[in-house]
């Protein structure tokens, strides 16, 4: 029997199920097991480089976006209005069959988008191109769920299970369980507070389920079965998921307000342009919007600014010694990947430069007066500005200048600062 028949079989038997008290370590036991056969049909067919062949694009920029939806909901549309780059739009299923690549400039930084064929459900367990699908937006920062909003709703919740099928967690963090496997000792259960949803009988009986017998297991949460398996394999990915409902163009307004109001979600059209849209919808639209723009097709600031908030983004500007901060070309950090410490920025800088620096001045939010004298481990914020004050060098922190000591409350440097020359 294939895993996949498997996974079936145990499904099966788990929907034949009563759940109460007498039946609930059974049905642990089953899910752990459904979870083992999954992570075994995630490792690549022998033979081949990865579960994402074929489908791999160089990555590009200061982060990574997924296009994943059913076919035809508008993902190479999007992609195509995004970036500029062609991507072939049609009315037919599965146009795209393979992963475009395009490039969002954005707030002086570069996103990379990735257009792919659409998945149907079953993708986990490789219908159609699932799988390198699925493996490609593993290897994204945050992903975009394109969703036809004049179809049913059911849609969003299929795909989140497809995802969740093969690891990823959307919009969700990890639970917080502590988990240490230990060469003896046997099994130390503790929590921090009541559980309601698992006991250490059960806890117990999933570690066995995985050959576990030396373990510490806190719970720091009332966390469920799930939880506990998620930490167990270990190989769970958490990403931020943004809900992209396409062709608002085609449903009616109280529609797009239901779609609009639910969370992490952004209803959009690439048909029309805000200006062709009637009146009404503008003012549904607008407890979402910051400001409406006639010529961008419906809703996309409102996109662009969703993505950049789930990207988290950390743009750091440079400042020379007595010249003007560099506002062209920011240093991007991101505190998911790398981290944004002082010592972080160094190092994008250059990898030998950490040994060199005395202190860095830094002006910005981050920075509780102007300039703050800070060490390697200050943790910066978006739009800092930085001197990198070396060994044997005089910082000119003490001159006058705009961003200086006695300015009280740090401020975020706005664009028309940045454009204003800077007297140091
Ligand atoms: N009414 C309406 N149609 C749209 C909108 N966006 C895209 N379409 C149409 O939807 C159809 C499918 O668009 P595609 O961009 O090919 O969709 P896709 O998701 O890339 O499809 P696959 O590559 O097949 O998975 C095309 O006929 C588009 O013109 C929209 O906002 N409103
Ligand atoms: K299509
Ligand atoms: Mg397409």
């Amino acid at each position: 029997m294939g895993i996949i028949e498997k996974i079936k079989e145990i499904e099966a038997e788990m929907a034949r199920t009563q759940k109460n008290k007498a039946t609930e370590y059974h049905l642990g036991q089953l899910k752990a097991k459904i979870a083992k056969l999954r992570t075994q049909l995630l490792e690549p067919p022998k033979g081949s480089s990865g579960a994402g062949d074929g489908f791999e694009v160089t990555k590009f920029g200061h982060g990574r976006v997924a296009l994943i939806g059913f076919p035809s909901v508008g993902k190479s549309t999007l992609l195509t209005m995004l970036t500029g780059t062609h991507s072939e739009a049609a009315s037919y299923e599965f146009t795209t069959l393979t992963c475009i690549p395009g490039i969002i400039h954005y707030n002086d930084t570069k996103i990379q988008l990735l257009d792919l064929p659409g998945i149907i459900e079953g993708a986990s367990e490789g219908k159609g191109r699932g799988r390198q699908v699925i493996a490609v937006s593993k290897s994204s920062d945050i992903v975009l769920m394109v969703l036809d909003a004049s179809k049913s709703e059911g849609h969003r919740q299929i795909l989140t299970r497809e995802l969740e099928a093969v690891g990823l967690r959307l919009n969700k963090r990890p639970p917080q369980i502590y988990f240490k496997k230990k060469k003896t000792g046997g099994i130390s259960f503790n929590s921090t507070l009541t559980l309601t949803h698992i006991d250490e009988k059960l806890c117990y009986q999933i570690l066995h389920e995985y050959k576990i017998h030396n373990a510490e297991v806190l719970f720091r949460e009332d966390a469920t079965v799930d939880d506990l398996i998620d930490v167990i394999e270990g190989n769970r990915k958490y990403m931020k998921c943004i809900y992209v409902y396409n062709k608002i163009d085609v449903i009616g307004i109280d529609d797009v307000d239901k779609l609009a109001r639910q969370p992490n979600s952004v209803v959009i059209s690439c048909n029309l342009k805000a200006a062709q849209f009637s009146c009404a919808v503008k003012c549904i639209l607008l407890h979402a919007l910051d400001a409406c723009f006639p010529h961008t097709p419906l809703n996309f600031d409102r996109l662009l600014a969703k993505v950049w908030e789930a990207m988290g983004l950390v743009r750091v500007y440079t400042k020379p010694q007595g010249q003007q901060p560099d506002f062209s070309d920011p240093v991007v950090l991101s505190a998911d990947r790398g981290g944004c410490s002082v010592e972080d920025f160094c190092n994008h800088i250059h990898r030998n430069l950490i040994k060199d620096v005395k202190y860095v001045l830094v002006w910005g939010i981050s920075a509780r007066h102007y300039p703050q004298h800070c060490g390697l481990s200050h943790v910066l914020q978006d739009e800092d500005v930085v001197q990198i004050v070396k060994k044997k060098e005089k910082d000119d922190g003490g001159g006058r200048g705009r961003f200086k000591s006695h300015s009280t409350a740090p401020a975020r440097i706005s664009d028309r600062e940045k454009k204003a020359p800077l007297k140091t």
